[in-house]
């Protein structure tokens, strides 16, 4: 049976036209392929099938323990070909650092994403941006509100929230992955919008709805025009994916516009709150690039903000239940200086005195590495390196699980071990770990990533105790951090005791009753 095409219908016979399309692409594919293994030297390469390279090797589940099961094959980097992108995995901090760090200035774009980056994101997500101007301007903006000088704005609002966050630990612990999601989602809102958002409002759950379509449309093979952008020049009337991906971007833009609304309605009734985006709004390079862009970049702090924290403090609260070695002896700090009769929560001014939180933190980090087999960046010029020469245009990723979870890199890299940090960078976010990503793409976010961390799981352990529950064993390594409409792993949440539940009540009510 032919499949027949929207205007077309009864005219074009689709099959052919694809059979003809792969056909073509089959002969370039294999001449470019023949030209290139004679100038260029690529690691080992996995094998795979014709055209679509190993595609459908890479699960779209678990892809850190895949990550390592190839390391452990093929040694410290290895090739991989996703469709017509040839990737080289990285395995090693040593690789790590010497390509994507150090050489930073060439290994920093990103790969042609036709549906993912083009039509779901209209080209205005920074994460998907290639190297260019307009990364640059837009990386700007971020920076102007996630920089270390602005931790300061951030401060008092990770406090309410986190208080919040405490109070609906008491009085809703089954709902914990929620509370970790508003938590997240209140701060960014509070600093960029003005506002916040109770426990399991429909607006978080849509941004995080979002969240989840772009990262599952970046999974190699999630579409066809991705994995081979060759059909990006099939006449648009043809291109069966572009109206799914258009929905999709209509779909963000009216989760960042409802924001955007909201503020001017506030504007307007002399109720809006000092926030980034009443500043952003007026300056001139907000609407440089036009309304796409100006709304994907109040939702990209939007989705960054609130996805990524609250899949960490999950992470803080599985290793919690699995491992009481390490929470013993954060609990002895937090008790040393709070009191070990609930006199007082921790605060951000406790940080110095309290350097094993900062090391359980960095700890979180590198455990398990929210981006398993990293985020790939694209080569901009042919280079070489230890007797391989890359050609300009293959993608680079750190695997970073396998990474993470290599003995030779860390001592006993299963375990969550706050000790192994505890050293003179304990200070220093980024160092001695992956998990934001390598030169010049790392992530913006990381100072208000880490304090968003740091401030909810030192109140969260000096508060309550986390078991595992019977029966119900926790399989760190198989979590989908990603979920979030149902809790990700079972585990039990109790008080510490009266005292700390008097301490959460009297603090908490204070957070939740603050309106804005
Ligand atoms: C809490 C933990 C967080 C982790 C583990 C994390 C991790 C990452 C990773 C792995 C990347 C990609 C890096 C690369 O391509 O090399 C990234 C990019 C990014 N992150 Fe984060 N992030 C976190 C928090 C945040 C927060 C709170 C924000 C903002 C409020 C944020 C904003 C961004 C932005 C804007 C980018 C895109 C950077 C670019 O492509 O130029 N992140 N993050």
């Amino acid at each position: 049976m032919a499949f027949k095409i929207g205007p077309f219908e009864g005219s074009l016979n689709w099959p052919t036209i694809v059979t003809a399309f792969l056909t073509l692409l089959l002969i370039q594919k294999t001449t470019a392929n023949y030209l290139q293994s004679k100038k260029y030297k690529l690691p080992p390469r996995i094998p795979g099938l014709p055209i679509f390279g190993n595609t459908f090797q890479l699960p779209p589940m678990d892809q850190g323990l895949w990550g390592i099961e190839q390391a452990k094959k093929y040694g410290e980097m290895y090739t991989c070909k996703f469709g017509v992108n040839t990737w080289v995995f990285l395995n090693s901090s040593r690789v790590v650092n010497d390509l994507m760090e150090k050489r930073s200035a060439i290994y920093s774009s990103r790969q042609n994403m036709p549906m993912a980056s083009g039509i779901m994101s209209g080209g205005c997500r920074i994460l998907l941006m290639p190297y260019s101007d307009r990364w640059r301007a837009i990386r700007k903006v971020m920076h102007t509100i996630l920089n270390k000088q602005n931790t300061a704005t951030f401060a008092p609002f990770q406090d309410l929230e986190s208080k919040h966050l405490l109070y609906d630990y008491l009085h809703n612990p089954e709902q914990w992955y929620n509370a970790n999601q508003r938590f997240a989602n209140s701060v960014i809102m509070g600093v960029v919008f003005g506002k916040r958002f109770e426990l399991g409002h429909p607006h978080t759950r849509e941004l995080l709805e979002t969240s989840t379509e772009i990262l599952t449309a970046l999974q190699p093979g999630a579409s066809l025009v991705d994995a081979l952008p060759v059909f990006e020049k099939l006449p648009t009337c043809l291109q069966w994916w572009r109206p799914r991906g258009q929905r999709a971007q209509e779909r963000c833009k009216s989760v960042y516009k409802r924001e955007v609304a909201d503020l001017e309605a506030r504007v307007e009734a002399g109720t809006a709150r000092e926030c980034f985006a009443l500043q952003f709004m007026k300056s001139p390079d907000a609407h440089k690039f036009g309304e796409t862009q100006f709304l994907f970049a109040l939702g990209s702090l939007m989705e960054a903000g609130s996805d990524t924290s609250r899949m960490t403090i999950s992470q803080v609260i599985a290793a919690a239940a699995l491992d009481k070695r390490w929470v013993v002896t954060a609990r002895k700090a937090l008790d040393a200086v709070c009191g070990s009769n609930a006199e007082r929560l921790p605060d951000f001014a406790d940080r110095e005195n309290l350097p094993y939180l900062s090391a359980v933190t960095k700890e979180a980090f590198r455990w398990r590495p929210m981006a398993q087999i990293g985020f790939p960046t694209m080569l901009t010029q042919d280079d070489e390196y230890e007797g391989y020469k890359f050609p300009a245009g293959t993608i680079f990723t750190w695997n970073a699980t396998a990474i993470a979870l290599d003995e030779r890199e860390y001592e006993e890299p299963m375990r969550f071990w706050p000790e192994r940090f505890m050293n003179e960078d304990v200070g220093s976010v980024m160092k001695g770990h992956w998990s934001f990503g390598p030169g010049r793409r790392a992530c913006s976010g990381y100072h208000v990533g880490d304090s968003n961390v740091w401030i909810a799981i030192a109140r969260l352990l000096y508060c309550f105790d986390f078991e595992p529950i019977e029966g119900q064993p926790i399989d760190s390594l198989r979590v989908s951090w990603l979920e979030h409409r149902h809790a990700p792993f079972p585990v039990s949440i109790k008080v510490r005791s009266p005292q700390h539940a008097a301490l959460v009540e009297r603090e908490g009510e204070i957070a939740v009753n603050t309106k804005y």
